[in-house]
């Protein structure tokens, strides 16, 4: 299988004493202001309590475009084996991590972010993507001993798609939509998903250097898992990078460029990005969720009338996949219709994306 690839692109991270100036993204003078701790962080949201949630879930999609979640019904078992199966791959050595490498027209495998051909610089992270069944390339990893991994795997997709189903029909109720008017979200297997594990090693320069760019997801939501090393940071107008501190057991919802589509714009999807420790390895892990394949995504008829017409037109995930992988932090503007309501900021088109 080709890989997309180079020795000359996936430096083994965890032996370099000092930043190469190939991943070196600022000059350690430069303060982005993400250092400021002070400010309030995203909304933590007991799930215990559907109807406290739903109000508290459409505010935080309409303000930050990100939330925390306890009380969620995920065991923290379950969170501890999923954090070993990543951490078990990462240790992996390099030419072994590489027999599973992502091919050059694939989705899933091991290698570098998706993004990272959109930046001159090279990211502090290694990602590993499991779409559909993660058998060819566990026993790519593992020859003699890929069982566990694809077991955790497995049951993690399982519990995970039962949540999505459960946030999914509280995220329409918050903008006032059953599931029923979207016949698709209804049921077991209600979408179609995609597991990341993202892995950040300690760096010698985490100042000057970037886990995973600033982006923002091309899912209806993502639910994210992070180890207790804090790295995640949301972007919220008026105050910059706001990190999310690692809660254990907890879980943090981001919306996702398709949510944004689905509500018209009234849930804007969230600017995110990673950065790196100098003492801790971090490790995350996303479950992207999306709608089935075929399912034109365009916004819902209840949230469109003739003082608030169709902002973005019909598309699939993967029709929008391939337009991210073109268009990158343009995509959604490229399936806008018309300009945006007034009064309403798309900051995903300026972006903040630094270039090296
Ligand atoms: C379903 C997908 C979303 C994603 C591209 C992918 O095909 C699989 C990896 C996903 C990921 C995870 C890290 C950040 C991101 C921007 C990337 O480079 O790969 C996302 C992609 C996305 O949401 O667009
Ligand atoms: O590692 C993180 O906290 C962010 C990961 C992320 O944004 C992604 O996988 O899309
Ligand atoms: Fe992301």
């Amino acid at each position: 299988m080709p890989s997309i690839i180079s020795s000359e692109k996936q430096l083994d991270l965890y032996s370099i004493k000092e930043l190469p100036e190939s991943h070196a993204w600022r000059s350690s003078l430069d303060d982005d202001g993400s250092r400021n701790i002070n400010v309030e962080s995203i909304p933590v949201i007991d799930l215990n309590d559907d109807k406290f949630a739903i109000d508290r879930i459409g505010h935080a999609c309409k303000t930050w475009g990100a939330f925390q979640i306890i009380n969620h019904n995920i065991s923290q078992r379950l969170l501890n084996d999923m954090e070993t199966c990543g951490t078990r791959l990462f240790s992996l050595p390099m030419q072994q991590k590489l027999k599973a490498a992502r091919s050059s027209d694939g989705i899933a495998g091991y290698g570098v972010a998706r993004i990272s051909s959109f930046f001159s610089k090279l990211m502090w992270s290694e990602g590993f993507t499991i779409f559909g069944s993660p058998l060819e390339h566990a026993r790519q990893l593992w020859p003699h001993n890929y069982n566990k991994f694809c077991d955790v795997i497995e049951q993690y997709e399982n519990e995970m798609e039962k949540l999505a189903g459960r946030l999914m029909g509280l995220m329409l109720g918050s903008l006032g939509i059953t599931k029923e008017d979207v016949k698709w979200a209804v049921g077991p297997r209600s979408g179609c998903s995609a597991l990341q594990l993202n892995s950040y090693p300690a760096c010698p320069d985490p100042d000057r250097a970037m886990g995973l760019a600033a982006h923002t997801d091309s899912t209806i939501f993502t639910i994210l898992h992070q180890n207790n090393t804090s790295g995640l940071q949301v972007f919220r107008e008026g105050n910059g990078w706001v990190t999310v501190p690692p809660l254990r057991g907890a879980l943090v919802i981001n919306v996702g460029d398709l949510l944004h589509i689905l509500s018209n714009g009234l849930y804007p999807s969230v600017l995110h990005r990673a950065v790196v420790n100098r003492t801790r390895h971090r490790l995350s892990v996303a479950y992207l969720y999306g709608p089935p394949s075929g399912v034109k995504i365009s916004p819902l008829s209840k949230l469109v009338d003739q003082r608030n017409p169709p902002m973005y037109r019909p598309v699939t995930w993967s029709e929008y996949l391939g337009t991210k992988a073109k268009h990158f932090d343009k995509a959604l503007s490229s399936v806008r219709l018309c300009a945006p309501r007034i009064g309403f900021a798309n900051s995903k088109d300026q972006s903040g994306v630094q270039v090296g």
